[in-house]
């Protein structure tokens, strides 16, 4: 049965062959090369769960599952806004067909914070890479379900080339066991089921118990409370991706500071 990534793909490949064209790979590796500096996004994730969680806090403005999430939508305040919360991380989307995101909302959010920034799209060409640097981000996300293991390396070395991080998303079991014959040791737990688009906690329960022990967890969509986070916490996972809870709330930065008070530090991940 088809997903809504298989959709995605479609209109995806042909974005990336327009863009192509617009711009070479010359012109977007000298953009790349001149893009800001790289900020340590596995590397903070790391550090802030040592000490309580890791945050990777989503400028999300819509999703094919829920729609429009936030009618009032200013990236570069919301930033500052996840930044003055204690989060660790932004994820900025930039996807328009699908998300309502935009390339200019990355630059916008990682112009007005400190905090390194993943690239959160549909990665589907080292292209991409290049251009996810020109922009400014610090790490790309590579999802399993929508690329076979040759391109998933293409993508992976396109960031190590560009001295990105790359998260490496995965649904199930399968997919985690693919996620092995990559470098990156910074693994996204989607809840998210792709048929339904219902979010279902247990599957971070279930991979996290049969992750390798050096890989660093995160734990992506469907979080809402303290409660689910440490709930996950208690499985080792002690990251999280969060869009659609936070940026429904008026005031943002108080929201993240409730939503990370009282971390449960109990059982940390091996790190
Ligand atoms: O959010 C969706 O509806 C969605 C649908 C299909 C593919 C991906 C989708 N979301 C991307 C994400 O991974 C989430 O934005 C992220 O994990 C945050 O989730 P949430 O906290 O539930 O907004």
């Amino acid at each position: 049965m088809a997903t809504v990534l298989d959709r995605i793909k479609d209109y995806k490949l042909e974005e990336i062959a327009t863009r192509k064209a617009e711009r070479g790979s010359e012109q977007i590796e000298s953009a790349a090369r001149s893009g800001p500096r790289v900020r340590p996004f596995g590397e903070a994730l790391r550090k802030a769960s040592r000490q309580g969680y890791g945050l990777i806090a989503e400028v999300k403005k819509a999703s094919p599952s829920k729609g429009l999430i936030r009618e009032d939508f200013e990236p570069a305040a919301l930033a500052k806004a996840y930044e003055d919360g204690g989060a660790t991380c932004l994820s900025v989307l930039t996807d328009a067909p699908s998300f309502q995101g935009h390339e200019d909302y990355l630059v916008a959010a990682r112009d007005a914070v400190d905090l390194p920034v993943l690239r959160k799209d549909f990665l589907f060409d080292p292209w991409q890479v290049a251009e996810s640097r020109a922009l400014g981000a610090d790490c790309i996300l590579i999802i399993m379900a929508a690329v076979d293991d040759t391109l998933a390396a293409e993508l992976e070395d396109a960031a190590r080339h560009w001295g990105m991080d790359a998260l490496i998303e995965v649904h199930n079991q399968e997919e985690l066991e693919r996620s092995a014959s990559l470098k990156s040791q910074l693994i996204g737990i989607n809840n998210r089921n792709l048929h339904t688009f219902e979010t279902d906690l247990d599957t971070t329960r279930r991979l996290a118990r049969i992750a390798e022990p050096q890989c660093m967890l995160v734990s992506e969509s469907g979080l809402f409370t303290p409660n689910d986070l440490a709930d996950m916490a208690s499985y080792g996972t002690r990251c999280f991706l969060i869009g659609e809870s936070l940026m429904r709330q008026d005031d943002v930065a108080e929201a993240t500071r409730a939503l990370l008070a009282n971390p449960l530090t109990a059982k940390a991940t091996s790190l």
